[in-house]
């Protein structure tokens, strides 16, 4: 990443946040490098403005983040019902469906979200396509139970083509294991139009566990360039 890269992260985040987070809310804290920016903000405004917030982590990382920014941290258990939930995206398109999921984390995001009243994506302009796939190259990434691993690469493949690999650590030897315990797939796919219908069908191979695929979920996404203007896309 570039620091022009990071001007638009920054741009979005903090656009973001000043327009959507108010004193007294439930807010659900996505993962990724975007989101540490969000957070930063929020923790600043909360030093002026006592913002007193319940925040939901989305991943063991920002169960750090809200924590190490004197955040105050909640769960689903105590706070199932959440007012907004602002998170980062690897590709969103004109519609605001995103494939999520790149840094590892999307099972957790997804519950987070379902649980939200409004998601807000925040991203810089890189991630900001008119077609699911044309900018992230590295596949949808789908998380599956270990032991089911090899069987579902292959039903992906035989059911849409294209590649299914396993995610493979690089300061590890073996395979990525997420924040539930579980392996990734990242399926490299070719022209796929009808993402609702793929999304389903992916969930039906048992030991796929949850997709990357975030489809009609999102309120607005902020999209920040290296001039640091702020682009807001909503439905
Ligand atoms: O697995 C990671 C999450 O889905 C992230 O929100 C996504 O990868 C975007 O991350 P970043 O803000 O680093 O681009």
């Amino acid at each position: 990443m570039t620091d022009r890269d990071q001007i638009g992260k920054i741009a979005a985040a903090t656009q973001a946040v000043n327009e959507n987070v108010k004193a007294g809310q439930i807010v659900g804290i996505g993962s990724g490098s975007t989101i540490v920016f969000a957070v930063k903000r929020i923790a600043e405004r909360n030093k002026t403005e006592n913002l007193n917030l319940i925040c939901i982590p989305t991943s063991f990382q920002a169960r750090q983040l809200i924590q190490d920014n004197g955040l105050i941290l909640g769960s689903l258990e105590t706070n199932p019902e959440i007012d907004i939930a602002i998170d980062g995206a690897d590709e969103v398109d004109g519609d605001i469906n995103l494939i999520k999921g790149g840094g590892g984390c999307l099972m957790q995001e997804k519950i987070i979200a379902s649980c939200a009243k409004e998601l807000f994506i925040i991203a810089d302009n890189r991630k900001d396509s008119t077609t699911l796939g044309t900018t992230w190259t590295k596949g949808v990434p789908i998380e599956v139970l270990p032991m089911a691993y090899r069987p579902v690469q292959l039903k992906i493949e035989q059911i849409f083509g294209g590649e299914a690999k396993l995610r493979m650590a690089s300061n590890k030897a073996g395979p990525v294991v997420t924040d539930n315990g579980n392996f990734l797939i990242d399926w490299i796919f070719d022209g796929v139009q009808d993402w609702h219908q793929v999304d389903s069908q992916l969930k039906g191979i048992p030991g796929v566990i949850e997709t990357g695929l975030f489809l009609n979920m999102t309120k607005a996404a902020y999209f920040g360039s290296p001039d640091g203007k702020v682009i807001v896309r909503t439905k």
